[in-house]
């Protein structure tokens, strides 16, 4: 933002015609300098904006105006100000020093807000695309937009953060002047009013400064809830894969700290703005008004404290960003150990996933009290050098009687608030660093399109002829040259029961997945009625599909919950004749409350024979024309397999994918698809199998065997007991 081509001209054009202007405006009103003051600065607003304007910058063009308008609007604002509340008689800036002043304050701010808004943000380590530059100030921006919601207590924010600064200057000015009372002649009355204007500007500035937070607060509190929400969203809708190749810590971390720390940063940099803006006019007015030697030596200590600064947040972002690291990787610690609670008591690791967990929190807290320690030497360093020199100097003006000792009080006392607020300043400085980085993260998330489209909208009233493969090829994303499927082409006709088998790793529950459409085929076709599946509407497709999973999930809620989710109506005779398809009438209506009782979290209250039955319920609740069973009987007797099949075998136009191992499923099925390495290498009926024994799906060679998982070596022996 800041660049000697525009600077400096300003600074020698401006220097100038304060010079001139002030001679001419003097000489023609010398009783009234303040109006003086007042012209002086319009006339150089008029010139200086007009030359601005040719200074072309292109970080400039849009921010020029306001920069000219400060600066020539400071010295009448200061002087106005000091007249009034201090009753000192107007005088007018006629040369170098007085400029030099407003530029380099403004300078100053300008830097700071260089610091608090840099060009170049932290990139994003997904690897996702990003432009980067100017990209923090545009996702202000939009962050901005978010908060239009809540632009009144934001309103009300800022003008308490106004009321509140602007009191807060007064205080150490009343300060000063009663020192100076006391060390003098004292006189009641004064006395009295000083004591008396403090409290008052004490008072405002206490409940405007209380007024604010609350309002901050509360408005951080709604965008931090609306960004969650949106967020969620987001992510909740995107493909399988991203979820393979995304950290579930990443995205939690996004959605609690990230999002926290982004509605901060609105906070943050409405703090940095405001307080720059009404501290450089104020408090650096009071500091020159007091002793302008005094605040040239302030501002010369800067560059050194800039320096500082820099030096200072490129180490602390490097370690704040490590913090975040473990902070999320001792999450992720604690999320797998309480999700396998169960395997750790049986190979009793207690103790041993203890330490694990605790060594991640030594981790944390190592790192965290380095970042601590670099922060408090640099508060130290930049607050005694500042300090130090100004009270030797300070002391030197005294014993000259430049300023009274009540002057060099309220000096300190407002060189102390630039101190405080330097400090809130550069904790305000890294958080808006990082929050630049969150944002970009959160942005990236809610940005993000999901890579398998749900935009079909086909939807239509009757369905005849089912689902097909048509050479179906497929790798998962993070392992694309290794094809999960290859090639793969059949059918699945309405009413038909379809025993999906082979060896593990076979690429059974790769062709479900694809069904479900949790990813797109990278060649090939899978089509409902001739159409492909991704021209039907999601949900639409979703009632036509439905998958019932070896494991299935259930979520924490009623029996009736749990069968009707993800249906946004069904009646209660529909869910009933589900349960009861589904063989899971007698248990449900055997709990205490029926349909209404609670399964506990993830079904934790049911056995894994009543759970697959209540997932079955659930598929068949949505009255599906594909039931997929990913050997989802695995865990019933055979009766309660024989009933449910007999029900579902009942359902007009129902197509069952039956991924099984069991041999009684497979001989009942209309065609067995044999899949080996992502291959159909083998199709037909039961007989069709068997007649073809000497085929190589039936064929139990000693290697094969294996490397076949058990059920399906079992499977093998027990089909060749039976040939
Ligand atoms: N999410 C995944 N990411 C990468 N590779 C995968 C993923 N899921 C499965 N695979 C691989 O794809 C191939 C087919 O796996 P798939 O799970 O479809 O076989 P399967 O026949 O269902 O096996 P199982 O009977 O053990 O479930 C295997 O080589 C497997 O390692």
């Amino acid at each position: 933002m800041i660049s000697l081509r525009f600077h400096v001209p300003l600074l020698v054009l401006d220097c100038l015609l304060t010079y001139i202007s002030s001679g001419i405006v003097y000489t023609h009103y010398p009783s009234d300098l303040l109006a003086a003051s007042w012209i002086v600065s319009l006339v150089k607003f008029l010139i200086l904006g007009l030359v601005s304007l040719k200074l072309y910058h292109p970080d400039w063009v849009s921010s020029s105006p306001l920069y000219v308008l400060t600066v020539c609007l400071t010295p009448p604002l200061h002087q106005t100000l000091r007249s009034y509340v201090t009753s000192h008689s107007p005088e007018l800036y006629s040369g170098l020093s007085g400029s030099l002043i407003s530029h380099i304050t403004l300078l100053a701010a300008c830097l700071i807000w260089d610091l608090a808004m840099p060009n170049k943000i932290p990139q994003p380590t997904s690897g996702e695309d990003s432009d980067g530059k100017e990209k923090n100030r545009e996702n202000f921006i939009r962050l901005l937009k978010y908060s239009k919601a809540d632009w009144m207590p934001l309103s009300g924010a800022f003008i308490f953060m106004a009321l509140a600064l602007i009191s807060e200057m007064f205080i150490p000015y009343y300060m000063g002047r009663v020192i100076d009372i006391l060390s003098s002649s004292y006189k009641e009355t004064a006395f009295l009013m000083a004591i008396f204007y403090m409290t008052i500007f004490s008072i405002t500035s206490s409940v405007s400064a209380g007024c604010r937070g609350c309002l901050f607060m509360l408005s951080m509190s709604r965008l931090t809830q609306r960004l969650r929400r949106l967020l969620f969203r987001s992510v909740v809708k995107q493909e399988i894969s991203f979820f393979e190749t995304t950290k579930t810590g990443d995205i939690t971390s996004r959605l609690s700290i990230d999002t926290a720390r982004v509605s901060r940063s609105i906070a943050a940099n409405v703090n940095i703005t405001l307080r720059m803006l009404v501290k450089c006019i104020g408090v650096y007015s009071f500091m020159i008004s007091i002793s302008w030697q005094l605040t040239l030596l302030t501002f010369l200590s800067s560059p050194l404290t800039w320096i500082i600064q820099k030096l200072y947040n490129h180490y602390h972002q490097d370690l704040v960003e490590k913090v975040q690291d473990s902070v999320a990787k001792s999450s992720d610690i604690a999320k797998e150990i309480l999700e396998s609670v169960r395997t750790v008591h049986s190979f009793d690791a207690v103790e041993i996933e203890s330490k694990r967990y605790d060594a991640s929190l030594d981790e944390i807290h190592q790192l965290q009290s380095r970042r601590d320690l670099v922060r408090a030497l640099y508060l130290l360093i930049v607050n005694l050098a500042a300090q130090i020199v100004m009270l030797i100097y300070g002391q030197s003006l005294i014993e000259s009687g430049i300023i009274s000792s009540g002057k060099m009080v309220s000096f300190i006392l407002y060189q102390m608030e630039s101190g405080s607020y330097i400090r809130s300043l550069v904790y305000m400085l890294s958080e808006i660093t990082h929050s630049a980085a969150a944002s970009q993260k959160v942005f990236l998330y809610l940005d993000r399109e999901p890579r398998v489209s749900t935009s079909g909208r086909y939807r239509p009233e009757k369905l005849t002829t089912g689902f097909q493969f048509n050479n179906v090829t497929f790798s998962y994303p993070s392992r694309k040259d290794t094809p999960a499927v290859q090639d793969i082409s059949f059918k699945l006709p309405p009413g038909s029961v379809t025993a999906l088998v082979g060896p593990s790793g076979g690429g059974k529950t790769t062709c479900v997945s694809l069904l479900e459409r949790f990813y797109e085929p990278d060649s090939g076709e899978i089509l409902l009625d001739g159409i492909p599946i991704h021209q039907y509407e999601h949900k639409y497709l979703h009632t036509k599909v439905a998958l019932v999973a070896q494991e299935p999930v259930l979520f924490f809620g009623s029996v009736k919950d749990n069968i009707s989710y993800g249906l946004d109506s069904a009646p209660e005779e529909q869910l009933k004749e589900a349960a009861r398809k589904a063989n899971a009438e007698a248990f449900i209506q055997g709990m205490e409350k029926g349909y209404d009782t609670d399964v506990g979290e993830s079904g934790s209250q049911l056995g894994a024979g009543q759970k697959q039955r209540l997932a079955i319920a659930r598929a068949l609740a949505r009255k599906p024309k594909l039931l997929i069973l990913d050997e989802a009987s695995s865990s019933l007797d055979a009766e309660t397999e024989h009933e449910i099949q007999k029900s579902l075998s009942g359902l007009d136009g129902l197509s069952l994918l039956i991924v099984a191992h069991k041999l009684r499923t497979i001989q009942k099925a209309d065609q067995i698809l044999v899949l080996e390495g992502g291959r159909l290498a083998e199709s037909g009926k039961h007989e069709e199998l068997i007649e073809r024994k000497g085929g190589r799906g039936l064929c139990l060679k000693k290697d094969l065997l294996e490397s076949l998982d058990c059920a399906w070596c079992v499977e093998k022996v027990l089909l060749m007991i039976w040939i």
